[in-house]
């Protein structure tokens, strides 16, 4: 049967690095991925077109769609509208609206890119960590918030950092299970020295762990995590975390493959129905010049194929492409370096697509 994809391209380079992932998925219809490809706005454009960052329309074919693949929101034009219709928020509702709560963002080094990373070869070779971050709880989702105004006429600004036992089970038994097809190692990452709710987080795991005892658990605080990530970053098997701390933790990790532009994801709900996008933003420093990386963006449509529509051997050909255009010496602006030949967004898309 005909699966249906949502593509929300978003702003900034989000169009350019979706337009590559498109490019991928579609060379696949001739090997008989029967794929029908239906488009949508989100974030600023959606704002801009109708003045909400998640249009009900959008929301409405991201539900009855079987995947989505998503670039990114947001952007310098739209950072003075009031919080609440920014595009960032579009992307937080999608998420939590399709009860995305499970978002899990590997960590791999591509051996020929180990002169890209920031770590010393030796420190980085090998690497391949997945950080497991629960999605649509945590301090972004938490109320009450906003701002308000003191009795002495000062300003204030409140966030809440929220978890309930079962959003924290669920995501611990997330990571355990994916654990159990690696090397069977889960490091819960927590503010628990200072931050209840985290003290809850650790607790909550520690009881989980009982129902894993073939899988070995360690807790970390968050500080310590980020040290340890660029110190010896090959300890970590997987990473179970926050909303919050997962965000930065990820961005942190994906320098040590080289580039914030390799890093793709997985957003999935209890029926393994997901939405996939790459962990970088929409990048408007260099939005609209070609030179972004797509490889986040097609590996994310990798991980669509094989998590969602079942298809591992065609996620198994773009792996093995973005491989071989590596190995061919092309690089974008982000991971170039002297002695490699030096492509565009659109070119390393073409690459991958001959390369399949
Ligand atoms: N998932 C999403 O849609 C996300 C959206 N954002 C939004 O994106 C906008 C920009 O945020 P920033 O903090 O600048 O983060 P960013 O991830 O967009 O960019 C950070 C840096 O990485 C570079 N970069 C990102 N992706 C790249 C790629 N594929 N190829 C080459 N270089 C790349 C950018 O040029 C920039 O120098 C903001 O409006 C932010 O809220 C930020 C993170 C995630
Ligand atoms: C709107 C932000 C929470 C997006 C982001 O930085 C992310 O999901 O990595
Ligand atoms: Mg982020």
């Amino acid at each position: 049967m005909t699966k249906k994809i949502a593509v929300l391209a978003g702003d900034g380079i989000g169009p350019e690095i979706v337009a590559e992932a498109v490019k991928v998925l579609n060379a696949f219809k001739q090997d008989g991925l029967d794929i029908e490809l239906e488009y949508g706005l989100i974030g600023g454009a959606a704002y801009d077109e109708t003045g909400s960052p998640l249009p009900e329309e959008t929301l409405q074919m991201a539900k009855q769609a079987d995947a989505i693949l998503l670039g990114a929101v947001g952007g310098y034009k739209w950072e003075s509208l009031d919080i609440s219709v920014r595009p960032e928020k579009g992307l937080l509702g999608i998420r939590s609206q399709l009860n995305l709560f499970a978002n899990l963002r590997p960590a791999l080094l591509y051996p020929q890119l180990a002169d890209a990373s920031t770590l010393k070869p030796e420190v980085v070779s090998g690497l391949d960590l997945m950080i497991v971050r629960e999605l649509t709880g945590g301090i972004y989702f938490g109320q009450p918030r906003g701002i308000r105004i003191l009795e002495n006429g000062e300003k204030e600004g409140y966030n809440t950092l929220v978890y309930r036992e079962s959003e924290i089970n669920r995501i611990g038994r997330v990571a355990f299970d994916i654990a159990r097809k690696r090397q069977s190692r889960v490091c819960s990452v927590d503010k628990a020295n200072v931050l209840e709710c985290t003290e809850l987080w650790r607790e909550t795991m520690t009881a989980l762990s009982k129902d894993y005892a073939d899988v070995e658990l360690s807790h970390m605080y968050v500080d310590n995590a980020a040290m340890q990530l660029v110190r010896a970053p090959k300890q970590f098997d997987v990473m179970v975390t926050t909303n919050m701390f997962g965000d930065i933790l990820s961005d942190c990790a994906s320098m040590l493959t080289g580039s914030i532009g390799m890093l793709p994801s997985a957003s999935l709900d209890e029926n393994g129905k997901g939405m996939y996008e790459p962990i970088h933003g929409s990048a408007p420093d260099i939005a609209g010049q070609n030179i972004a990386n797509p490889l986040a963006t097609i590996l994310s449509a990798a991980m669509m194929l094989r998590y969602t529509l079942d298809q591992p051997a065609f996620a198994d050909r773009i792996e093995s492409a973005v491989s071989k255009v590596l190995d061919q010496g092309l690089r974008t602006a982000d991971i170039f370096s002297a002695g490699m030949t030096r492509v565009t967004t659109a070119e390393m898309g073409d690459a991958v697509v001959a390369a399949l």
